[in-house]
């Protein structure tokens, strides 16, 4: 029996989770299917150049159509109750000054994400888009004064051991344990694993995680500290060189972590290990992942580092602002969607994008055909006159 990926998806019929365990914590190994098969990428293109339109007319909106074919299998792709996480997580580093702001905004975002208040969770709400805060490892208990064992909506608490706090100062020590790293990494798996829907946007919070973020693309895209280090929350330019000089020296104390997961530890923080895991188990069911800017893009970095077929799964969401973003995409070798000059992070570059996600399903699903139409199709010469 011929077993390929392409052999088991053809007929549209794409398997729907890879049957094998995805990761493996105690090796760091990932396994991953190859869902590109070309029988279904045939009949996706055939499929949206006989809809009543010049050939490729929809642009990159059919590059999207697709995509989100080949990850659902299907011809008529239905995304459903998509998913916004927001992984938050206090960074050490903070206190060598690498962020405009106090790492107590971060704490204070998340009840603001829950109140309903912030750029992610009305543009969330605009497009009906489901909300949930992760507290990787703020410093701050969103539980105080609750009974035991009590929750509260839209918000869960998977802080690894010892994380109470946020991770520790990237500067003297690595940011997180190993063995913190791993429960991350599970964390993020069993949130995915307990998520309705076939579509996870990624967001998060976290002061300081513009700097977890630019060293994770410096150690492994392999490019110089500055071109990847940006304002952030708005340093000014003095400020960003400053920021830089802390990161060079973070590097250079951990030049031992080139592997993914070394990296990851070393680096930091919480929010962007257990995105990672979540990044991993979404792939591994499927889902559609829609990537926000340059901290979710990191965690693509590592994921990609350990496992490139993670790619075939992501929908990069737009072009953030902050330096580095563009270097980020060029490495993975993806074009983002939208350039608007967001530089908020949140997943509010996800949300915004999700209309398109949309509207490509749409096209792919309900367009009509040349022939069902009834529409006469282009002259053999296919000149235009003139
Ligand atoms: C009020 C406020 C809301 C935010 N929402 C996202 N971020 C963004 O800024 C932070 C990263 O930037 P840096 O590395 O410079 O601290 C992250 O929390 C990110 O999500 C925010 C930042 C602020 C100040
Ligand atoms: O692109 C992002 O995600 C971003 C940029 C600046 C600050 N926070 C997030």
């Amino acid at each position: 029996m011929n077993t390929s990926p392409a052999h088991a998806a053809s007929g549209l019929h794409a398997q729907v989770t890879d049957t094998q365990d995805a990761w493996n914590l105690a090796t760091g190994r990932m396994t991953l299917a190859d869902i590109a098969d070309p029988a279904l990428t045939q009949a996706l293109q055939d499929t949206l150049n006989h809809k009543t339109k010049p050939l490729g007319s929809l642009g990159r909106l059919e590059d999207v159509a697709l995509k989100i074919g080949q990850i659902l299998g299907s011809t008529a792709p239905v995304l459903e109750q998509p998913q916004m996480v927001v992984f938050a997580g206090d960074h050490g580093l903070t206190a060598r000054g690498i962020s405009a702001f106090p790492s107590d905004v971060t704490w204070q975002m998340v009840e603001n994400f829950l109140a309903g208040g912030a750029a992610v969770s009305v543009l969330s709400k605009q497009n009906g888009i489901a909300l949930t805060v992760v507290d990787c490892g703020v410093n701050h208990d969103f539980l105080a004064g609750l009974p035991a064992g009590a929750t509260r909506p839209g918000l869960q608490v998977r802080k690894a051991s010892g994380a109470e706090r946020g991770t520790a100062d990237s500067s003297a020590q690595p940011a997180m344990t190993t063995s913190q790293r791993d429960q991350a990494l599970q964390h993020g798996m069993e949130l995915v694993k307990g998520l309705p829907g076939n579509a996870l946007l990624l967001g998060e919070m976290g002061i300081g995680n513009t700097s977890a973020a630019s060293m994770l693309l410096a150690r492994l895209g392999g490019l110089d500290i500055a071109v990847c280090t940006g304002a952030g929350t708005g340093l000014d330019a003095p400020a960003v060189q400053r920021k830089t000089e802390v990161l060079r020296e973070v590097l250079a104390l951990h030049a031992e972590a080139t592997a993914p997961l070394d990296a990851l530890a070393a680096f930091g923080g919480f929010e962007i290990a257990t995105m990672v895991g979540a990044v991993f188990q979404a792939a591994r069911e499927r889902r559609v992942i829609v990537v926000d800017g340059f901290i979710a893009t990191s965690a693509i970095v590592v994921a990609h580092a350990l496992q490139p077929h993670v790619l075939q799964r992501c929908v990069f969401a737009h072009r953030s602002g902050e330096r580095g973003h563009e270097f980020m995409l060029q490495h993975l070798g993806v074009q983002a969607l939208l350039d608007l000059g967001l530089r908020l992070g949140e997943g509010s570059g996800a949300a915004l994008a999700w209309p398109l996600l949309e509207a490509a399903c749409v096209v792919m699903r309900d367009m009509a055909s040349f022939a069902s139409a009834g529409v006469s199709t282009q002259t053999d010469e296919a000149h235009v006159p003139g």
